[in-house]
């Protein structure tokens, strides 16, 4: 399927761009956090638009074929391929957070297992760890940090509304995860969107560590 750009996008830029979201997806899929095709990614181009994955397609095997444009309302733009389908989960961060320029979402073991055990609290508080500071702002270990836990839902307005409200009522959002589903998060750029989702990462493993090892 061919993308055609609009003139305000060079091929460049897009090139770039789509390079970047498949080789960040192929490295992620080594790592065994994108299974079965789970997981989706994408990245900012203008304040209209941003380069995303088609849905569907194995993580590990990405291309610049298998990324495409969409627009802040998650449209396909110069394409009838079809876009992830958790596209408004990233165009609502985009449009929330102006300053973001990446959204990673991944469905690891770790990943997808903490969020059944903590949906029960809906949140898991995350304090006392080093690693806190991957996150950006993050300045000590001794703040509290916290990570929400959404009800999964094949509808896709409710999760957006979900998110949402968290925004809403003012909690600092860095990152959250989706019961039984997996992790979103995001950053300014690539490089430090990778750190968040690899320190969420072991922090989560951490935490369910603990869990166990206390039971
Ligand atoms: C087989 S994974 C189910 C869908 C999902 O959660 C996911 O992350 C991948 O969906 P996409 O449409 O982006 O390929
Ligand atoms: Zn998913």
């Amino acid at each position: 399927m061919s993308q055609v750009l609009p003139a305000t996008i060079s091929p460049a830029l897009f090139a770039e761009r789509a390079d970047a979201i498949a080789d960040a997806a192929r490295e992620l899929a080594a790592a065994g956090w994108t299974p079965a095709t789970s997981s989706n990614f994408s990245m900012r181009l203008d304040a209209e638009h941003a380069a995303i994955t088609i849905s569907g397609r194995d993580k590990g095997k990405l291309g610049r074929n298998d990324i495409m444009l969409i627009d802040m309302h998650g449209k396909a733009v110069g394409t009838d391929a079809r876009p992830s389908a958790e596209t408004d989960l990233h165009t609502q961060i985009y449009r929330r957070y102006p300053e973001m320029n990446v959204v990673l979402h991944t469905h690891s073991r770790t990943q997808s297992v903490a969020s059944r055990l903590f949906a029960k609290e809906d949140v898991i508080r995350l304090e006392g760890w080093e690693l806190q500071k991957a996150i950006a702002g993050q300045t000590t270990h001794d703040a509290e940090m916290v990570i929400p836990v959404f009800p999964n839902t094949q509808h896709m307005p409710e999760l957006v509304a979900q998110v949402d409200a968290w925004l809403d009522s003012g909690k600092p959002l860095h990152a959250y995860l989706i019961n039984g589903h997996g992790i979103y998060t995001w950053g300014r750029d690539m490089a430090e969107t990778r750190r968040h989702l690899e320190a969420l990462e072991f922090l989560l493993g951490c935490e369910l560590d603990l869990r166990r090892l206390s039971a």
